[in-house]
């Protein structure tokens, strides 16, 4: 099976090397050139994964038409620019396998409608879950969920794209795969404010849980199905963003949370914290769906430089209500 891979970021590559497990072929496209001369004549990604020893039969290129005859293709682009990447590439009937974990801007839609929207004839998959890419590149154990439509190609895509140390659970809810991936990134961000802000690990599993009450309400009301959100792409990597500082959302809370502002913490980032583009569009996504999403809204105001005292004094004293609500 011959893998491509857009995308020459840490996951991208991560995947690169996953996908080329047994001496398999992998093309990963950068639109760096450092990334692309750094794997070809290293065998590293520098940039973005340095100090791992990439397989030799990862080659890397600047040129999209060199994934044409790919038989699936991972798409590792951030969210925001998916759309115009994808454009760019021969894609026709290739599966698409998307890796990205967010919502566009503006046109609200979900990695996956975007991928449609641009190839119409290529199925689609979401590969999704608790996944630090420095750990799946180090080869330990790590479980995905491969989100496909298509129940016959999804179990294909899940058997191919496994690895020993690489499990991949198959699922036919896209929609939920997709969901989970994206708000948790946004409640990591306010998990990592409670650890910034020092407001204590109590504070840090109410979020956890509140929270996944707020993913769980958006999902269903987008057509996700509860079992995919209680899974690994949805609690399986909310536990896991919202417990590390090698999360790059958590880790941009934690900044919120000590009183830095979003402009400065994401202005020396090299690296995606794909929750800052996700908030201000699930915010809007939850309100004209009508489901009441607190913790993301207390994320964009942070995010927009609202005082963490404020913020999180309006939460607490917001009127007390049934769990299940
Ligand atoms: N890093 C992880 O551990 C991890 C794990 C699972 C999923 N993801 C998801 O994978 C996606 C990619 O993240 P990453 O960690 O590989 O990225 P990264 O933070 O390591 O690198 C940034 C990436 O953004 C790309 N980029 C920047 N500006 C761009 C533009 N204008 N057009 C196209 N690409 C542009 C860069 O080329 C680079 O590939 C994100 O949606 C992320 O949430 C990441
Ligand atoms: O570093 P983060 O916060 O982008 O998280 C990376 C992955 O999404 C974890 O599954």
């Amino acid at each position: 099976m011959k893998i491509g891979v857009i995308g020459g970021g840490a996951w991208g590559t991560a995947l690169a090397q996953v996908a080329a497990h047994e001496g398999r072929d992998v093309i990963l496209w950068a639109r760096e050139t450092a990334v692309v001369d750094s794997i070809n004549e290293h065998h590293e990604n520098s940039l973005f994964l340095a100090g791992v020893a990439l397989s030799p039969t990862i080659r890397a290129t600047e040129d999209l038409t060199a994934l044409a005859d790919m038989d699936a293709i991972l798409v590792v682009a951030p969210a925001q620019h998916v759309g115009s990447v994808l454009a760019a590439a021969p894609v026709g009937r290739i599966p698409l396998v998307l890796c990205a974990k967010g919502i566009e801007a503006g046109s609200k839609r979900l990695v996956g409608e975007v991928a449609r929207a641009v190839h119409p004839n290529a199925p689609i998959a979401v590969l999704s879950g608790p996944t630090f890419a420095h750990e799946v590149a180090a080869g330990l154990p790590t479980a995905v969920t491969l989100a496909c439509e298509d129940a016959d190609l999804g179990e294909r895509l899940a058997t191919r794209l496994a690895a020993r140390h690489f499990r991949t659970y198959a699922s036919t809810d896209v929609a939920g795969a997709e969901i989970g991936g994206a708000v948790k990134n946004v409640l990591a961000i306010g998990c990592g404010v409670v650890e910034g802000a020092g407001l204590g690990q109590n504070a840090r599993a109410a979020l956890i849980a509140r929270g996944f009450a707020e993913m769980t309400r958006f999902g269903l009301a987008r057509g996700a199905r509860a079992e995919t959100l209680a899974g690994l792409s949805g609690l399986g990597d909310l536990v896991l963003t919202c417990s590390s500082i090698s999360s790059r959302n958590f880790s941009l809370g934690v900044g919120l949370g000590r009183g830095d502002s979003a402009a400065m913490l994401l202005s020396d980032r090299r690296t995606v914290a794909e929750g800052a583009f996700t908030a201000p569009v699930l915010r809007e996504a939850a309100r004209d769906a009508g489901v009441d999403m607190p913790i993301t809204e207390a994320v964009c105001r942070l995010l927009e430089g609202a005082p963490v005292s404020d913020v999180i004094g309006d939460l607490l004293a917001r009127p007390l209500k049934g769990e299940a609500g």
